[in-house]
């Protein structure tokens, strides 16, 4: 019997603070990375952003490894000890890269040997992905693992904490590491102080490690059955030999493919490995919801630069976590209950086809407001044209015509000027709020607030010191960002309505589908739909770039709407299961272990009407 508190098993509380932490060391880590990169390691935007990438993809590839040690070798409490101190060794690593003074020999302020800075940094990075994706799938499961059969209800709360903490531990560190490495520290010369800000996400990993050691005495831990996928594969191999030797019609058919494992497998183990492959067949459309979800990232991340507003990295980084903080409340005590109420089954499969329909929605408003933007963004000369801007230097005002090609896309400028002699320089900056021009003792300054996405030309004449600056004539080439940045807010929150209904059920889904003793291998599963949908967006990115930015959303809110009719029709032939009644009922047929089969029994008994509700479930269809 496990120590209660609200119905709640105890050592819950550990393991929900135990994420809190893991995900503010990982999102803060992320969230000085490509700066780091790009401000500390010099490297171009290009190199950065291909680095950082690859860094997320190979942190939702590593579940898989976390899970099969967990599953088939050390239980899932020690893989996430293990896999924490690797975790926190590379968080410290990492950390320790960013300080310039080891190698700032010179103490110029930079370091002298780059080798040395990328080559820790790299080997954090990958510390950092074999331990974050490594306990994410242990994680999860090994805190559903700590609920009984009569706590059904709670097991699905518990699931929803878990992705506010997720959430909440992510808004921190976004909002504080920036700060942080926005100070200045070092030891021969002050610099940004990346060490800090990567040192934070550090020290939090370690506070996460611990405080998952302190609940050790608490918790249900369930050992590992051997090399449970060794055995499946072979089992599966086995199964797929043995049909293809009996190809000929003379065979009598069998219900299932896998039942032709049965000369020689456990009937246990095939009932298992037929429980998860219903599961992961359903999987298959899922990466197509998330390929959209993280371009948020990029492509709505570059939307917004072309925007007005001065919140851009704000809005984008903590948008996310406080609409999950603030929708998943809301849709678990108000808006699920509510559907309950009037006698709709609202059914996990049924939640993950509206949250896709909400993603295919949330790009329909990022189109509508590509199209507002559109109208404003200056007109570029197309592959077919040329653009010329023609400077008038003359006394007069000037007509100028032009008629040989159509093409051109004219613009005149009927300005007085006074010299001829001129020469033109382009500066690109950000937050300009005041430019100089200065000549000896001479200068002449303007302070006034630049648009962003503006730009402007100055013609400057022989005169500008004689007559205090007054000639100086300013020219806006092309007009500010117009189009404000709150209206990406309504595809913000179509797109995290989607992400509660799809993420945070499909979690809970994966855990109550999944066989006792693989649990963790489908939460790697469908972690694993995460990290092929980020495969496609860089493919997508790569090969398929439409011309105009507001069909390429259509086309992905489109393609994401024929996926969820598949899905809602592959869901629809679903079938919601007990694993642990199946697992009882093989073992009957098969006559093994009556304790166990009696106690199991007198549990399933004890199960409140409730769990029916809730998990969904048992031969319900969608
Ligand atoms: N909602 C995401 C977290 C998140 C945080 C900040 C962002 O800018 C984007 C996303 C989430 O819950 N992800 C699941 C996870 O396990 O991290």
């Amino acid at each position: 019997m496990t120590a209660e508190c609200c119905g709640y098993p105890i050592s819950i509380f550990f393991i929900v603070v135990n994420e809190f932490c893991e995900r503010f060391s990982y999102y803060g880590m992320r969230a000085v990375l490509v700066l780091y990169f790009r401000y500390f390691l010099l490297w171009d935007d290009d190199l950065a952003t291909s680095i950082y990438h690859a860094f997320v993809a190979l942190c939702y590839l590593t579940p898989i490894l976390g899970a099969i040690i967990a599953d088939s070798w050390l239980g899932k409490f020690k893989t996430i000890i293990y896999l924490s101190i690797v975790y926190a060794i590379g968080q410290v690593t990492m950390a320790i890269s960013t300080i310039h003074d080891i190698t700032d020999a010179n103490r110029d302020g930079t370091p002298d040997n780059f080798t040395f800075h990328i080559a820790l940094s790299m080997l954090g990075l990958i510390l950092i992905a074999l331990g974050t994706g490594g306990i994410k799938p242990c994680v999860a499961a090994f805190g559903g693992d700590q609920f009984q059969e009569h706590q059904s209800r709670q097991l699905n709360t518990f699931f929803s904490v878990f992705y506010l903490c997720i959430n909440a531990g992510s808004l921190l560190s976004t909002l504080i590491t920036p700060v942080l490495r926005a100070q200045e520290c070092g030891i021969h010369t002050q610099q940004q102080c990346y060490p800090l800000a990567f040192g934070v996400p550090a020290v939090l990993m370690v506070i996460s490690l611990v405080v998952f050691i302190a609940g050790s005495g608490m918790y249900v831990k369930t050992d590992p059955e051997g090399n449970i996928m060794w055995s499946v594969c072979k089992c599966i191999g086995f199964a797929i030999k043995n049909r293809f030797r009996h190809r000929s019609s003379s065979y009598p058919k069998r219900e299932h493919w896998m039942d032709w494992a049965n000369e020689k497998y456990d009937k246990l183990l095939i009932a298992q490995i037929k429980m998860v492959l219903k599961v992961l067949f359903l999987y298959i459309p899922l990466p197509m919801f998330w390929t959209l979800f993280d371009q948020k990232g990029s492509r709505w991340t570059l939307q917004a630069t072309t925007m007005s507003g001065d919140f851009v990295s704000i809005l984008i980084s903590t948008v996310n976590p406080i609409l999950i903080l603030t929708l998943v409340p809301i849709m678990d005590r108000l808006i699920f209950p509510l559907i309950q109420k009037c006698g709709l089954n609202f059914s996990p499969l049924k939640r993950m086809t509206v949250g896709m329909l909400f993603a295919a929605m949330a790009f329909v408003s990022a189109a509508l407001v590509q199209i507002e933007i559109d109208k404003t963004l200056p007109n570029f000369p197309s592959s077919s044209e040329s653009q010329l801007k023609v400077v008038n230097t003359y006394s007069t005002t000037l007509n100028v015509t032009i008629s040989p090609n159509e093409h051109l896309l004219i613009e005149s400028f009927g300005v007085q000027l006074h010299t001829s002699k001129h020469t033109y320089s382009t500066i690109s900056c950000m937050f300009v709020n005041d430019f100089s021009l200065i000549h000896g003792e001479q200068w002449c300054e303007f302070s006034r607030k630049f648009g962003f996405g503006a730009s402007y030309t100055f013609l400057i004449p022989s005169t500008v010191f004689s007559d205090d600056c007054e000639s100086i004539t300013e020219v806006e080439d092309m007009k500010p960002n117009s189009v404000h940045m709150a209206l990406q807010i309504p595809q913000y929150f179509l797109i995290t309505t989607g992400e509660v209904m799809f993420s945070v059920t499909g979690l809970q889904f994966s855990y109550s589908q999944a066989p006792k003793n693989m649990k963790s291998v489908l939460q790697a599963g469908w972690l694993c739909t995460n990290a092929v949908g980020n495969i496609i967006v860089l493919i997508v990115a790569e090969l398929g770039k439409l011309p105009k930015q507001w069909a390429e959303y259509l086309l992905f809110a489109s393609l994401l709407v024929a996926v969820s009719i598949i899905f809602s029709i592959m869901a629809y032939f679903y079938t919601y299961i007990d694993p642990a009644e199946i697992e009882a009922q093989v073992r009957k047929e098969q006559g093994l272990e009556p304790e166990e089969m009696e106690k199991e029994t007198l549990e399933m008994e004890e199960k409140d009407e409730d769990q029916k509700n809730e998990q969904g479930v048992k031969q319900t269809k969608i």
